[in-house]
Parts: structure tokens; C-alpha cells; sequence
């Protein structure tokens, strides 16, 4: 007994100098680096982060300013807050800024980086990039499936009206819910019998997805010590591969029904990547590895941005209802009723684009909800990546793929709710506008509020 408890000792001890030493190795970089905090050996700064990244990121730019570095484990990290660093960044220096730090879990959950997201810079990427934005992501392509859009959200509408009036409606749930079938029918058209039988396929893709971004979210043991990577020690790599076989089987279904369909006129995503497949010229077709990892990117990008976006703009007009009604009044008029380091560190670099959007010297009273702000000056309104104060799609070359379709979900499936709805909060109940960190920065709580009809015509709501 004495000498197992001595041996897994010395095998302990063994493991914490062997670990140090890497460490150590690893972070001897001869590059002037920006100040930043010390944290403590092995760890770096982990043990200080908290669970709010963003804002702890924020305050350690107040003590070091615009740009200082910091050490997860044997990661070195350089955060970046102010419109000029943003430029240098991601216009600037594209070229070698241009790659992400992909994750374990993003890894597992793209096909090990074949998606654009996760894909590094280079002739792959600018392929899928340039299929996804230029084909897909065009103008005709979108306006192509207005009709699926419209039809999800009159359901929604719909499922409001004759079953939620007077009653507590979760929010975010009904547009992730709304959001999630116009994906779908985008994808592969809502013909298609997928999943099990009796199981209703949108309610567990919205579950996958939800513990999906959970899991991008969480802080990885694995990615800050690579070393101990084959531990899986949170189980984080385990769980993703685990929400990957399933979405495969949903995948594999779509491609089988789709390949034994007799006519096979339909037009919608799968199909056009399909034809991509078979491609003979090796500049546009696409392995079968993209093709999934691709419909990846557009059910994981397309859903949980936009609908959180919807949610936290609820939750500031329910707070604001002087700008709700405006928001309404306007509808009713139109409608009708983002020093030089060493090329290894600079994918590291973070963009504090939280920090900037709130940052006072930028933005006039920047925590006040005033949309109204942005129709004074149209430059501040510009979040194609032109305008480095305000870059909520990101900028320069790995900047947001899908803004034409996130831009078309979003804005109908809020303009559709306000328009066709008052809003209220439950009797007694108090708003909570705290969030919690993530991949996407959700409400910590969802909103829940109540709907009652507000066009006079009742045939509208069907
Ligand atoms: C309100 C909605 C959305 C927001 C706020 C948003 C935001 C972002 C941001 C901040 C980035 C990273 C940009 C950078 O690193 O500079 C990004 C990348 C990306 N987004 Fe979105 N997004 C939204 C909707 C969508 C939609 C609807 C899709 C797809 C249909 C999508 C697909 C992508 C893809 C594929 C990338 C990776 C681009 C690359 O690396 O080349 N996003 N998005």
C-alpha cells in the first residue's frame, strides 16, 4: 500500500516537472510582447479568468490598455480593444491574421477544420468561401427562398396567435425554433421525413445545438495543455463527436432520400452542393467531408447568432417601451398596421470587440439602448467591417459569411413579432438584462413575455 502510494507520488511529481519544463520551453519567445498580467507559473492566468471572459478581458484592458498579452497555460494570448488595433489586425495585416485558433471541440465538430470557419487561409478555404458567399450567400440565392422564410414565420405567427395570447412565451426559444426550420427548408426543403418517426426533428436539433454551443464555449483543459489532450479530462471532445454522429445520420438521410428521389429539380442548398460533388473541375467541387462540414456551418452560424440578437433586442424594447412603440410606429407606417509579434502568436490574437462597443471615448453614453444613434451618422451604422468602432459581423478576411441571410432572418422574424404582437412582461416579474459567456453572449436568463394581438384583422395571423 505504502510503496503504491510513493510510486503514484513520484509518477505525480515526475508529471507536474515534465509539464513545467514544457511549459517553461514553450513560452521562451524572444519578441517584444505588450505588458499584460503574470499570473502564476504552469497555469499562467488561468485561475483568474472567471466565468465572464469578455468582461474580465475588458478590465484587464482598462490596467494595460489597448493591447497586452496573457498566458493560459502555455498559451500565449494578445488582446487587442481599439478600433486602430482592429484595422491593423484584420485589414492591415490580413494575410497573417487570417487563420483561427481552432479548438478541440471546433475541430470534432467541423470534419478537423474542413468548414470555412475553421478551415485554415489558404486555396480550400477561399474555395468554400467563394462557393458559400458568392453562390449561396448571393442576393438571387436568398431572395430565391423569401417564400420558405415567410412561410416559417407566419407558422410562427400563426402558433402565437391561436395558441400564446395572454400566455408566457419563451422568446428565445420561439425565434431559435422559427429560425431553425427556415434553415432547414433552406438546406434540404421541409419535404423531407428526417430523424426518427415521431420525433419531432427541429426540437432536437435545437437541443444538439444548445449543448453544441455550450461545449464551443467552455474553456478546454485539452486546449491549453495540448499535452493533455488525450484525457479528454472534461469529456468536451467526447460530447462533440457524440452530437456529430448524430447530425450525421440526419445528414445521411437527406443525401439518401435525395438520391432516390426520381425527379430531382429541387433547387435548394443540398442539392446545389450535391451537383458541386460531382463537379469535375477540381477549382469548384467539393469531398463529401465539405459538403457535410458546410451545412455544419450553416445550421450552427445560422441559428444561435441571430436568435440570440432577437432576443436581446426584445429584451431592450420591453425595457425601453418608448423606443418599442416607436419601433412599432414605424412599422405600422411601412407595413401597414475591430507592435509587432511573432507570426506564432498572432492567430492568438483576440479581438475585444465588446470592450469597444462599449467603450465611452467611442460611443456616446455606450450602455444606453439608442438605436436612433445609429440613423444620425449612416458611417456608424456601416457593420460590413468598414467602420473599426463597430464590427459585430467581424471584419476584413474571415469576416461573417452568411450577413445576407442573417440580415433577412433577423430583422423578419423581429419585425414580424412587433408588428403583429404587443409585448408585455409577465405581472410581478423583472427584467434581467445580465448575460452569461459564451461562444455567442446569451441573456443569462430567457426572456419570457406575454402577447397579445395588436392588427385589427384576425385573418392576418393566418
Ligand atoms: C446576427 C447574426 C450573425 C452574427 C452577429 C454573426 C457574427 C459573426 C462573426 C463575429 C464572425 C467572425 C468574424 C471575424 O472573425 O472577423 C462570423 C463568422 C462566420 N459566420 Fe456569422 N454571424 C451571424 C450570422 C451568420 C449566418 C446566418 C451564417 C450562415 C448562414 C453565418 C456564417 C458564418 C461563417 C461561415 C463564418 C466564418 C467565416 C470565415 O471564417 O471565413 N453567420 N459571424
Amino acid at each position: 500500500m505504502d510503496f503504491m502510494a510513493i510510486l503514484t507520488s513520484l509518477v505525480g511529481m515526475l508529471a507536474v516537472i515534465w509539464l513545467s519544463w514544457k511549459v517553461k520551453k514553450s513560452r521562451n519567445i524572444n519578441a517584444t510582447l505588450p505588458p499584460g498580467p503574470c499570473g502564476l507559473p504552469l497555469v499562467g492566468y488561468l485561475p483568474f479568468l472567471g466565468t465572464h471572459l469578455h468582461r474580465k478581458f475588458t478590465e484587464l484592458g482598462e490596467v494595460y490598455g489597448p493591447i497586452y498579452k496573457l498566458w493560459l497555460g502555455n498559451k500565449l494570448c494578445v488582446v487587442v480593444s481599439s478600433p486602430s488595433l482592429v484595422k491593423e489586425v484584420v485589414r492591415d495585416n490580413d494575410i497573417v491574421f487570417a487563420n483561427r485558433d481552432t479548438s478541440i471541440a471546433a475541430r470534432a465538430i467541423t470534419y478537423d477544420a474542413n468548414d470555412i470557419g475553421w478551415c485554415p487561409y489558404g486555396a480550400e478555404w477561399r474555395k468554400l468561401r467563394k462557393i458559400f458567399v458568392g453562390k449561396m450567400m448571393s442576393n438571387a440565392s436568398i431572395d430565391a427562398c423569401y417564400t420558405l422564410r415567410k412561410r416559417e414565420i407566419k407558422n410562427t405567427i400563426r402558433d402565437v396567435y391561436r395558441n400564446r395570447i395572454g400566455k408566457t412565451v419563451d422568446i428565445g426559444e420561439l425565434s431559435t425554433a422559427t429560425s431553425i426550420n427556415v434553415v432547414q427548408n433552406m438546406l434540404w426543403g421541409a419535404s423531407f421525413e428526417l430523424g426518427q418517426k415521431g420525433t419531432n426533428l427541429g426540437v432536437e436539433l435545437r437541443k444538439m445545438l444548445a449543448e453544441l454551443m455550450v461545449l464551443l464555449g467552455t474553456p478546454n483543459l485539452s486546449d491549453i495543455f495540448p499535452v493533455l489532450s488525450w484525457l479528454d479530462i472534461q469529456g468536451i471532445e467526447r460530447k462533440t463527436k457524440h452530437i456529430l454522429s448524430w447530425f450525421e445520420k440526419i445528414v445521411y438521410s437527406a443525401i439518401e432520400q435525395r438520391t432516390n428521389m426520381v425527379n430531382d429539380e429541387q433547387k435548394d442548398f443540398l442539392q446545389f452542393l450535391l451537383d458541386l460533388k460531382e463537379h469535375e473541375d477540381r477549382e469548384s467541387s467539393i469531398t463529401i467531408i465539405q459538403l457535410k462540414a458546410l451545412l455544419m456551418d450553416i445550421i450552427v452560424g445560422g441559428t444561435d447568432t441571430s436568435t440570440t440578437m432577437v432576443e436581446w433586442t426584445m429584451a431592450e424594447l420591453l425595457q425601453h417601451q418608448e423606443i418599442m412603440r416607436k419601433v412599432q410606429q414605424e412599422l405600422a407606417e411601412v407595413v401597414g398596421m475591430f507592435s509587432s509579434v511573432e507570426e506564432f502568436h498572432l492567430r492568438r490574437v483576440m479581438l475585444n470587440v465588446w470592450a469597444i462597443h462599449r467603450d465611452p471615448a467611442l460611443w456616446e453614453n455606450p450602455l444606453e439602448f439608442k438605436p436612433e444613434r445609429f440613423l444620425d451618422d449612416p458611417e456608424k451604422f456601416d457593420y460590413l467591417g468598414n467602420n473599426f468602432k463597430y464590427v459585430p459581423f467581424g471584419s476584413g478576411r474571415r469576416m461573417c459569411a452568411g450577413i445576407p441571410l442573417a440580415e433577412r432572418v433577423l430583422m423578419f422574424i423581429l419585425a414580424s413579432l412587433l408588428h403583429s404582437f404587443e409585448w408585455k412582461l409577465p405581472d410581478g416579474a423583472e427584467l434581467n438584462l445580465t448575460e452569461k459567456f459564451g461562444i455567442v453572449i446569451k441573456k443569462s436568463e430567457p426572456l419570457i413575455a406575454i402577447p397579445t394581438p395588436r392588427l385589427s384583422n384576425s385573418e392576418l395571423y393566418y
